[in-house]
């Protein structure tokens, strides 16, 4: 089930490399013997299935990295249905078909912890899969997810190719999306509560009631994870990568305000929703790989702060809405 795949001399490309995740994964490969393949949007729209197949047939990778997706936070899956849905079943579907047609050896799908019933056991063990109703907010993205997933796991049924899923907690880290109304969480605290000290704000507003809770994994220890599962890693079933605690976002937000400063009361805003109440992955198979996290949350949120005070002069933190 675990057959090594060697990346020394492979041609790998990397679908997404300019997202969160994708630039994390170059940084990870970067130390790999390995080529690195990429494509801007401009270059292959993943969403043209021709445009794909030529690039697979032109570029002929050996392995392929999917960290291309329509991504966003809570509200913005609750607003934007139809392009969770369409836009993630259209790239997902794209890569995996072209990928096959091109005889890519190993394929790296990654879906989502909001993939599992909205009221799963926790901690959330990969069996938990299609158990029970999804959580409202994001079940367009969570669903064009699970048919990712499903796509691999068909492809290798019916033809014998080696690819494999894993699915992330929320991540955070350099290059997250800031945008105050798309992004996730850790990036929107931390630029409230930046711009708040600024400013000489006194409050920090979060959304919902602060008491959901949520599991974090610096976006570094995620890529990490997901080298090592590309490289060492060849099972049907999905893997979750987590870092195996929660806090409350209450708690969250605390932590957020002490790392940035400023002396900020918090509030909370009932009229946003809380979400699903708590995600947390049960990672005990990918922790019984051997593979560990490095960032405690809150050396994660000092290095991602510093990231963002060496960056945001020069204009190269995302600040706006994504290209959608
Ligand atoms: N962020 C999280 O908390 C989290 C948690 C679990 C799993 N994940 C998974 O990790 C993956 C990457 O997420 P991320 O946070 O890195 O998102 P991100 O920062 O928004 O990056 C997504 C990347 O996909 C590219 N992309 C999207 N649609 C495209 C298209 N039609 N053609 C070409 N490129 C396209 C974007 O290109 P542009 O640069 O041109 O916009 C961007 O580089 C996703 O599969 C996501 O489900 C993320
Ligand atoms: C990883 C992603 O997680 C996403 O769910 P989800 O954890 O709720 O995503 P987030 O948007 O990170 O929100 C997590 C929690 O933080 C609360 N929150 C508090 N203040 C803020 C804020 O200023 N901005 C944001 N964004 N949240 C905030 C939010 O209400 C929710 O309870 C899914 O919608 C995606 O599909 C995906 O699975």
């Amino acid at each position: 089930m675990n057959e090594t795949f060697d990346l020394k001399g492979k041609r790998v490309f990397v679908a997404g490399h300019r997202g969160m995740v994708g630039s994390a994964v170059l940084r990870r490969l970067a130390v790999e013997d390995c080529e690195i393949l990429t494509a801007t949007r401009a270059e292959l729209d993943l969403l043209d299935q021709a445009g794909v197949r030529r690039w697979m047939a032109d570029r002929r990778p050996d392995a392929v990295v999917m960290a291309a997706a329509k991504v966003g936070g809570i509200l913005a899956n609750d607003r934007f249905p139809a392009d969770f849905l369409y836009d993630n079943v259209a790239v997902q579907t794209n890569l995996i078909e072209g990928a096959f047609r091109s005889e890519v050896g190993k394929l790296l799908f990654l879906g989502s912890s909001c993939i599992y019933p909205k009221l799963a056991p926790q901690p959330i063990p990969e069996d938990a899969l299609l158990t029970g109703p999804l959580e409202p907010t994001n079940e367009w993205y969570a669903i064009a997810k699970i048919a990712g997933l499903k796509l691999c796991q068909a492809y290798r049924r019916q033809y014998g190719v080696n690819y494999i899923s894993a699915m992330p907690t929320n991540l955070y880290g350099p290059g997250d999306n800031f945008h105050l109304e798309s992004s996730h969480v850790i990036p929107a605290l931390m630029r409230k509560a930046h711009e708040a000290k600024q400013a000489g704000h006194k409050t920090l507003q979060v959304w919902g009631s602060g008491t959901p809770m949520r599991e974090f994994l610096h976006v570094d220890d995620a890529a990490d994870a997901l080298v090592s599962l590309l490289k060492t890693y060849s099972g049907e079933s999905h893997v979750n990568v987590g870092s195996g605690q929660d806090i409350t976002i209450a708690e969250l937000a605390r932590t957020v305000a002490s790392i940035v400063g400023g002396d900020v009361e918090i509030t909370f805003d009932a009229t946003k929703p809380d979400g699903t109440p708590r995600k947390l992955l049960d990672v005990s198979r990918l922790f019984a790989m051997g593979w560990r996290p490095r960032y405690s949350l809150h050396s994660g949120l000092e290095q991602t702060y510093a990231w963002f005070l060496r960056h945001i002069e020069a204009g190269q933190v995302r600040l706006t809405a994504p290209e959608s």
